[in-house]
């Protein structure tokens, strides 16, 4: 069933990559229209209703987006007005949510999932490759050959016309990696295995991320401290808006500590690095910066090296991170799971079983409220034959399993949805019957209005 589980969830991506040659930007998906079919839940593939771009609400073939169970997405901007009231969940298929409006969707309810480490391989082996196109002058190499060839004069001038393109080589110098989580931690150990030394700074690092870290490395308080003395630097953190986030990280006060040479390797976000600062930084000596971000004001500097944001783009690491977004999403609508989100607590009751019926509820993290819940299923006379309750902030999650010995299944919960999901400080509720229709018996309370 495992295997079927994760061919499952690859179909997704499949489906969509056999017609796009890469994971689109965005998918809306959806079980529901599987309810009035014979399909077993879990062995098919789900059906995936489209992609934003084609997405127009008065457009007949994209008529089913607006109904979505989930969405599905890479970096596509996702608006507010994009998330059809139907929507259970969202799924970054990457590590950054910054393209996603994550308070808004808390304060609807949603959980914002991504998949840590999922494509991580494929940075940084991107920033590894960095680190020489930081070095040795590739890129104008390459430009110039395609110049001289244009004239018919690449074999005439190259030998001599290669002293414009020395380098240096990277063995035995000095990188700091800024952010050490799954990007970081392993840019550093493949760094070292290099011959460079490391310096690095995290003041949240994990212990998964450390362990993989090589011993070698020299760990500093401020990043002030770890690009002090560096050959390179690179920055491995997220990017988070307004205040003490990291807008402009790399600004001034931190570039001054650069030594005059140094290389700044920006994989992580276009966000984090000052560009006036930094454009002064390259104006004045031979630093060099090397980024997988558009910059209005560096993308034609001499020294900056500017890519199409390809970090993620390998058939290896859309697979991945595809298929543990769609796991995700999967147990999220099955069992009620929520594991990898970036608003809501982790937390699971294992599988549904035949014999109960699982609720799941979304409310504000406000005294009282959880009891109010639990009234309202003894209310309809209900037995709770197990639960769980986590919080995250302002935002609650519970699940409980009820017997559903002496009830009609289906026609007895919707009347104790109804009064669980209007209580107030609930955002919304599920009913999940095992085995059935995943993904529906879905319910909101919008501003005291009942939305099934
Ligand atoms: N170029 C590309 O295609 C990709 C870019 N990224 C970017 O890289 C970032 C990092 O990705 P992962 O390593 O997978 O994430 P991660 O969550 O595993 O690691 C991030 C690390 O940064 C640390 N951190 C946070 N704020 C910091 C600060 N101010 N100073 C120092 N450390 C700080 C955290 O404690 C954590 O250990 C993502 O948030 C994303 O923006 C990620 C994947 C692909
Ligand atoms: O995972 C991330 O944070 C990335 O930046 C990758 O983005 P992408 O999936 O290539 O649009």
């Amino acid at each position: 069933m495992l295997g079927a589980n994760r061919a499952t969830s690859v179909a997704v991506v499949h489906a969509a990559s056999r017609t796009r040659a890469t994971l689109p930007a965005i998918q809306f998906i959806s079980v529901r229209t599987f309810a009035d079919v014979d399909i077993e839940h879990g062995r098919k593939e789900w059906k995936i209703l489209g992609d934003l771009k084609n997405y127009k609400p008065s457009r007949k073939n994209d008529e089913e987006a607006p109904s979505a169970h989930a969405i599905l997405l890479r970096s596509h901007k996702l608006k507010e007005e994009e998330v059809p009231p139907t929507v259970r969940a969202i799924a970054r298929c990457g590590a950054g949510t910054n393209n996603v409006p994550v308070a808004r969707m808390t304060e609807l309810g949603i959980p914002v999932f991504n998949t840590p480490g999922a494509n991580a391989n494929a940075v940084k082996e991107l920033v590894l490759c960095g680190l020489l196109l930081g070095s040795r002058r590739v890129v104008d190499g390459i430009n110039h050959m395609k110049d001289l060839g244009n004239q018919g004069l690449a074999r005439e001038r190259v030998e001599k016309d290669k002293a414009m393109f020395g380098g240096r080589e990277i063995k035995g110098k000095t990188l700091a990696v800024i952010g050490l989580g799954h990007i970081g931690s392993m840019t550093a150990r493949d760094a070292a295995e290099l011959g460079m030394n490391l310096q690095g700074y995290d003041p949240g690092l994990s212990v998964q991320s450390a362990l993989k870290l090589p011993t070698s490395i020299s760990l500093c308080d401020s990043i002030a401290a770890a690009v002090a003395g560096a050959d390179y630097i690179s920055i491995n953190i997220p990017y988070i808006k307004g205040e003490g986030g990291t807008h402009g990280i790399i600004g001034k006060d931190v570039i001054e500590n650069f030594k005059a040479d140094a290389v700044l390797l920006n994989f992580a976000r276009g966000e984090l690095v000052d560009s006036e600062a930094m454009k002064v930084f390259l104006d004045s000596g031979n630093g060099r910066y090397v980024s997988d971000f558009p910059d209005d004001l560096l993308w034609d500097h001499k020294n900056a090296v500017i890519l199409p944001h390809l970090g993620a783009s390998t058939e290896e690491a859309e697979d991945a991170a595809a298929s543990m977004a769609a796991d995700t999403i999967r147990d999220f609508l099955q069992t009620g799971a929520i594991r990898n989100s970036v608003n809501f607590p982790t937390c699971s009751l294992g599988e549904c079983s035949g014999s109960t019926v699982r609720i799941t509820v979304v409310n504000l993290n406000v005294p009282g409220c959880l009891a109010k819940i639990t009234d309202a299923v003894a209310s309809e006379n209900f037995n709770i034959v197990q639960q769980i309750n986590q919080s995250r902030g302002n935002i609650a999650y519970s699940v409980l399993d009820i017997d559903t010995e002496g009830h009609n299944a289906v026609a007895d919960f919707k009347s104790v949805q109804e009064k669980i999901t209007m209580l107030e400080g609930v955002l919304c509720s599920r009913i999940i019957y095992e085995g059935k229709t995943p993904g529906t018996g879905f319910a909101k309370n919008l501003e005291g209005e009942y939305f099934v």
